[in-house]
């Protein structure tokens, strides 16, 4: 199938993340939280006075794949199942099977005006070197769109997000297909750029970011735990 309008967008984006999300964890990132594998960066930036402060969170999730992470993470049909902070979320434009463009409006974050945002969402393998296992990525990208028009008092969101996701296979048996799930795991950087969009309170917003974060990747991975417990892995 020929490429779509976006294409080009979504390459540049996607390798911008694979650049980065190897960038070390030093300077400037402040560890801000930690609960077992789960390890939350975050960086302190403001724009105009808009905090936009990029986060980054490493985990490590025993049991699944890098593949089922991406899968139920990238699909409509799962997201109002692991994302409570959403009112409503549907797809407006499908580019291509692994490319959709998504409409949704936030929960109001008081004392915060409504958000709503309108992204592509981009899902994709990338097999490196056969030995090991292949890299599974998300990313989610804010772009206009003539069916996602601006409606105030709504504000919209300005988001860059991806979740980039390695699967390790510990003490690989001799016969793959005797692979058992207490031998995998999943490595996930997940790393968000949410610009608000418009002014909100800075000290509202990071406690916001800094318990919210956290509560979704937590409840994410354990639906994704939940939802292939007694189906087959998905490498
Ligand atoms: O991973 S995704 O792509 C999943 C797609 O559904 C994603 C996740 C989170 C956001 C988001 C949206 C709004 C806010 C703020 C801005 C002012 C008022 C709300 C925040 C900040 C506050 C942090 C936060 C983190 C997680 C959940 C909610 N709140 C984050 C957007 C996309």
């Amino acid at each position: 199938k020929g490429k779509h309008r976006l294409a080009n967008d979504v390459e540049r984006v996607v390798q911008e993340h694979l650049t980065y999300v190897r960038e070390e964890m030093c300077d400037g990132w402040d560890l801000i939280h930690e609960e077992g594998k789960m390890k939350v960066y975050r960086r302190e930036v403001e724009e105009n006075g808009i905090v936009v402060d990029p986060l980054k969170i490493f985990h490590s999730i025993q049991g699944v794949t890098g593949h089922e992470i991406c899968h139920y993470f990238w699909e409509y049909q799962y997201r109002m199942e692991w994302e409570t902070t959403l009112d409503s979320t549907k797809i407006i434009e499908a580019l291509d099977q692994d490319t959709v463009i998504f409409f949704q409006m936030h929960k109001r974050v008081w004392p915060t005006a409504q958000r709503d945002s309108c992204f592509w969402s981009h899902i994709r393998c990338i097999s490196n070197s056969e030995e090991d296992q292949p890299t599974w990525l998300v990313v989610n990208y804010t772009t206009p769109h003539p069916l996602a028009p601006i409606k105030p008092p709504q504000v919209r969101l300005i988001a860059n997000v991806a979740m980039i996701c390695e699967t390790i296979i510990n003490e690989p048996p001799l016969n793959p297909k005797d692979i058992k799930r207490e031998n995998i795991q999943c490595k996930l950087a997940y790393v968000a750029f949410v610009n608000p969009g418009g002014w909100v309170p800075s000290a509202a917003v990071r406690n916001v970011a800094k318990r919210e974060y956290p509560r979704f990747l937590r409840r994410f991975t354990s639906y994704v735990i939940e939802q292939t417990r007694d189906k087959p892995i998905l490498f």
